[in-house]
């Protein structure tokens, strides 16, 4: 078995939550990959857990103490050199100067700006587009309130910020849901063109097509169904085991929601999965997690402190 190196790495976040800047620093000479950009952060040396070594590296490499850091995504790359197993947290609060000690530069960016910095290290390139994804996304239900309504509570979310879209309404009768899929879609692409706002379609890649919608999501049915990744720009999948991520993983999808976390109000007596097994389940995902079931806005940052990407929501959003 070829060993694998524990790496603990830094997105450090500043400024409005909804469109943050994050730190990329430049490997310094003397390193592999001298000159290449990547978040601060190193090797978990014996003994230590990786949150343990994101502290030091932190304090090591920046001059900083973390208050707040949150697990995110975990990837393994090859490398010539070696196997490593990059463990990402988000870090949102620290105190001390930012400063480079070890580094020979840094760069504060915007997540749209990305590709402004090169080269970055080859293992990174999936972590600055995972960084892309909004904290909300936003699950349908004009089954419930009807189309008109949802259409209108849509329009509203976009206004304030909402860039993540599934049409679920999986009951909709087909003439129904197609028209309904297809409102949204023309709704949001005004929203596409300015901030990047995507619709996917629930498990159904020929509506996706047929309306224009950025993206399909799959049911964890379809999942395993699938040998590739669909032809989207986008393409997500429900997941509810560590076989369904990983088989998510496989098929390079951007991302995908886990759940039920918490009984929902459609299945009160069934038990979710509750927040210690979502962490456990999230801890080795290389894509962003969207916790599903049962949950509020208000749930957020609990979701995020189990290792997730963000929240799905099917009547909390606005
Ligand atoms: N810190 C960091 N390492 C990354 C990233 N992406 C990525 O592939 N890596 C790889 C490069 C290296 O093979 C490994 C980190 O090793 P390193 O040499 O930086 O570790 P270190 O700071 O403990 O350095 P040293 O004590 O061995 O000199 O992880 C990233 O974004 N940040």
């Amino acid at each position: 078995m070829i060993p694998v190196t524990e790496v603990a790495a830094a997105v450090l976040l500043r400024g409005d939550p909804a469109a943050p800047e994050f730190l990329l620093a430049q490997r310094p000479v003397g390193k592999v990959y001298a000159g290449y950009w990547e978040f601060p952060g190193g090797k978990v040396e014996a003994g230590e857990t990786a949150r343990q070594a994101l502290v030091r590296e932190l304090q090591e490499e920046l001059g900083v103490t973390v208050d707040q850091a949150w697990p995110w995504v975990c990837c393994e790359f090859t490398y010539p050199h070696a196997t490593v197993r990059l463990r990402f947290f988000r870090v949102t609060s620290w105190h001390g100067e930012i400063t480079p000690i070890e580094h020979s530069g840094l760069r504060w960016l915007k997540v749209d700006e990305a590709a402004s910095v090169a080269p970055i290290l080859p293992a990174n390139g999936p972590i600055l587009r995972a960084l892309a994804l909004p904290a909300v996304y936003a699950l349908t239900y004009a089954e419930e309130l009807g189309p008109a309504a949802e259409l209108a509570r849509l329009e509203k979310a976009l206004a304030t910020g909402l860039r993540l879209i599934q049409v679920r309404d999986k009951t909709l009768p087909p003439a129904q849901r197609e028209r309904f899929a297809r409102a949204v879609v023309e709704l949001v692409r005004p929203w596409n063109e300015w901030n990047g706002a995507s619709v996917l379609i629930n498990d159904d890649p020929e509506l996706a097509r047929a309306v224009g919608a950025q993206g399909v999501h799959l049911s964890s049915t379809r999942l395993w169904q699938s040998v590739r990744r669909p032809e989207f720009e986008r393409v997500a999948a429900s997941c509810h085991t560590a076989a369904d991520l990983k088989r998510a993983a496989e098929l390079g999808l951007d991302f995908v929601v886990l759940g039920p976390v918490l009984p929902t109000a459609s299945h009160p007596d069934a038990t979710g999965m509750g927040w210690p097994e979502f962490s456990r389940l999230t801890a080795s995902s290389p894509l962003p997690v969207y916790a599903l079931g049962g949950l509020q806005p208000e749930i957020l940052e609990t979701a995020r402190s189990s290792g997730g990407h963000g929240i799905a929501l099917l009547r909390g959003w606005r």
